[in-house]
């Protein structure tokens, strides 16, 4: 185990991880902060919610000058709502050295954005608006000293690639460039040949892409059975948040609609939505005022939401890869979690070409019953039952249940209550628009390099989900962790 303190860390900043709650490195930051202390460029490799940001984060606070009242530090993110979290992280890392992060997107006010650019020491910005701030001379980038990219081969997906060189190309020559990216496809190792400066590279080794705390499950259903069997899982397993991915912008509304027809707490998320509605329904469901969130691909890329505990996959993913990220919402920092992916007839193989890249067993879970989700949803009634009686002042209610006994069988009456407390949903009917299964493409090969990029309005040809079950999860809001099983590393 290795503490924050061990790595010679500056006092404001040990102060701040402290009380983030962060007490021990992962194993990514044990092996780059020393690195990017030492002013060394670095390649980053390491699984979903390992604390990359942090890795980044903290040598570069460390080494920018507060006085200094400009631009030192810049992270290039693939989307607003990254961006938004990483300032966030970064600042809250910053917090006791007085290091400010601003977080800069399209879709935002530009003016607005320049005059708060004087006062901060660190910009987060997604590729677009930063070369258009560049290219109108509202940026000044001339003291730049550490330049990070975050997950840069999402950024190549989405077409940010000349962006980023051009980018990368107008800071000064001596910088330190960190770069963080779940997989190495040709072009971003390119940038790191061409751009880069002897980089180190650090890949935490594992065995397996997917962290062990996921429990990975998938159902083998037909179309049209997906809806149904959705909402009887999310009975079963009531998580405690749920995201559920769907393959494209009107797949994902439909089955938001859906959830909400049926009673759940649901909303949908994705590219058309303006910047202020995704930053609504996101606010909501970290304060857990959505249950489920109903997302594309895009949109999901990266959040990092500590009470997920289940993920769906209501389409499964056409790129194997984004299977590794969308289950990745969710067990993250050494918490539990589950993922079920939905799997149709014909896309086996898909499922198939996910267990080769990802080295794990994804376990078929049986299509639940109308009645296992009847008694999942008695389960959460009784739950409820016995946590007012644990907890609540009954008093009150001792009359009117004397009387009710006077005139009926107990077992009756607990039932009938169960009953009341019991939403009926799949008498809702819901239908969704139909869609093509996903089909590998023919000459194996797989492991889902060389996909199809990503279109710079965040569409994509295809995708989705899963899910599963369990009611172990709730309410869990604790952000610390120890590091013991925190990942799958060695
Ligand atoms: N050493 C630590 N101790 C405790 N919590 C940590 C530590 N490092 C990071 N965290 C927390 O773990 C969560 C995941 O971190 P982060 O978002 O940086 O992961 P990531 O590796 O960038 O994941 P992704 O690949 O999905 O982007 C965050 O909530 C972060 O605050
Ligand atoms: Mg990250």
């Amino acid at each position: 185990m290795t503490t924050f303190n061990s790595l010679g860390l500056s006092s404001p900043i040990l102060k701040a991880l402290d009380h983030m709650g962060f007490e021990e490195t992962t194993p990514i930051q044990e092996q780059t902060i020393p690195l990017g202390l030492q002013g060394k460029d670095v390649i980053g490799q390491a699984q979903t919610g390992t604390g990359k940001t942090a890795a980044f984060g903290i040598p570069m606070i460390e080494k920018i000058e507060k006085d200094v009242r400009s631009v030192q530090g810049l992270v290039i993110a693939p989307t607003r709502e990254l961006a938004i979290q990483v300032a966030e992280e970064v600042n809250r890392l910053g917090k006791n050295k007085g290091v400010r992060a601003l977080p800069i997107y399209g879709g935002s006010n530009m003016d607005r954005q320049i005059r708060a650019l004087r006062d901060n020491h660190i910009v987060v910005a997604t590729p677009g608006r930063l070369l258009d701030h560049i290219r109108r001379k509202t940026i000044k980038l001339e003291n730049v000293h550490t330049a990070v990219l975050d997950e840069a081969d999402e950024m190549l997906n989405m077409g940010f690639i000349d962006d980023i060189r051009d980018i990368l190309k107008s800071l000064p020559e001596h910088r330190q460039t960190l770069l963080f990216s779940a997989t190495m496809p040709k072009e971003i190792r390119n940038i790191a040949t061409t751009l880069m400066k002897q980089p180190e590279e650090v890949k935490v080794k594992s065995k397996e892409m997917t962290v062990e705390n996921i429990e990975q499950y998938y159902v083998e259903i037909p179309e049209k059975h997906k809806f149904d069997t959705l909402t009887r899982l999310l009975d079963i397993d009531a998580p405690a948040l749920a995201i559920v991915f769907g393959r494209t912008k009107r797949r994902v509304d439909e089955v938001a609609d859906g959830l909400q027809a049926r009673g759940f707490l649901a909303e949908g998320i994705h590219g058309d939505l303006t910047q202020g509605k995704r930053m609504s329904v996101l606010n909501k469901f970290k304060k857990g005022r959505i249950e489920i969130l109903v997302a594309t691909d895009v949109a999901a890329r990266g959040l990092d939401i500590s009470e997920v505990s289940h993920v769906y996959n209501f389409d499964i993913p056409q790129d194997p890869e984004s299977y590794v990220h969308r289950i990745g919402r969710t067990g993250r920092a050494g918490r539990k979690g589950k993922s079920i992916s939905f799997v149709t007839p014909r896309e086996k193989a898909q499922l198939n070409l996910i267990e080769k890249l990802t080295k794990k067993h994804v376990e078929r879970l049986s299509v639940p019953s109308s009645d296992e989700a009847r008694r999942g949803q008695q389960q959460m009634a009784v739950d409820k039952i016995v946590q007012t009686l644990d907890q609540e002042d009954v008093s009150k209610y001792q009359q009117s249940a004397g009387e009710l006994l006077e005139q009926h069988d107990a077992s009756d009456i607990i039932a009938a209550a169960l009953k009341q407390m019991t939403k009926e949903r799949s008498e809702v009917p819901v239908r969704l628009s139909s869609v093509q299964p996903i089909s590998v493409k023919g000459g194996g090969g797989g492991g889902g390099r060389g996909k199809k990029p990503y279109r710079k309005d965040g569409k994509r040809p295809y995708n989705k989900q899963n899910n599963n079950k369990s009611r172990n999860f709730k309410g869990k809001g604790n952000r610390n962790f120890q590091s013991k099983g925190r990942n799958s590393s060695n």
